[in-house]
């Protein structure tokens, strides 16, 4: 049996269209059940879970292979290998602040207020540039912490630039792209390598096919 976390969420449909395609899987995922656990082919299982928790589901080894951005990838540090680059889920890491504050004058003070959902990307990242933090983590509209003054900035995904912009934002610095990529356990890539490597140049062919 080989396992196949899968991200609900916005990742999901992309996720499940190069699963079916490729002819990885052969059966869809009823996303308006409840269930969590499908068989999508012969000897294959599907489990459905937040794009999150999918790093967590296949560094232990429950999932053999997964699907998750860049950005959750970068947060959790997990121990897994990233395979491939699947090209959607496009956004950037970026921080961002009051329209009214510029670049020079917000990495220019001793110490910022920093909300995000993602602290060790923060943490990181600030400290690179030597500059003093209080990290607030905060689990969605991580927008409203800078318009309201919980913090000096924040620490986000940026797409569209439509919610920095509504809310009387910008980005004061790019972090890093991120995009959906291709994960699979450490010891699932030798055990099952004639699969996963099989899976992973079928994936690769699609991609460069698209
Ligand atoms: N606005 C966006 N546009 C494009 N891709 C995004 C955007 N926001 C997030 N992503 C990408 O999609 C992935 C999954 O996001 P999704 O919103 O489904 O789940 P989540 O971040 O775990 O949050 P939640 O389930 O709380 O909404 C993110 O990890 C990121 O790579
Ligand atoms: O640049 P945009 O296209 O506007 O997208 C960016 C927004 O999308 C994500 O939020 P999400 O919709 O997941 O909401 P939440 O984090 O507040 O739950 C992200 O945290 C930004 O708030």
């Amino acid at each position: 049996m080989i396992t196949i976390a899968l991200p609900k969420g916005r990742l999901g449909e992309d996720t499940e269209k190069i699963l079916l395609e490729t002819g990885i899987i052969s059966q869809g995922i009823e996303r308006d059940s409840r269930r969590l656990i499908f068989d999508v082919g012969e000897g294959i299982r599907a489990i459905l879970v937040r794009a999150w928790d999918v790093p967590t589901y296949v560094e232990m080894g429950t999932a053999d292979v997964g699907i998750c951005g860049k950005d959750d990838l970068m947060e959790h540090g997990a121990d897994v290998f990233e395979v491939l680059d699947l090209g959607f889920g496009g956004c950037t890491m970026a921080v961002a602040a009051s329209q009214s504050v510029s670049r020079e004058e917000l990495l220019g003070r001793h110490f910022l207020r920093v909300a995000t959902k993602y602290p060790r990307v923060a943490r990181r990242f600030f400290d690179s540039l030597s500059l003093q933090t209080e990290i607030l983590k905060l689990y969605g509209s991580v927008e409203l912490a800078a318009v309201t003054g919980l913090a000096d900035c924040i620490v986000d995904i940026v797409s569209t630039g439509a919610t920095l912009r509504e809310n009387g934002l910008h980005v004061v610095e790019r972090i890093f792209d991120s995009t959906a990529r291709w994960i699979v356990n450490r010891k699932s890539f030798y055990m099952h390598y004639d699969i996963v490597s099989h899976w992973t140049a079928m994936i690769k062919n699609y991609i460069q096919g698209a």
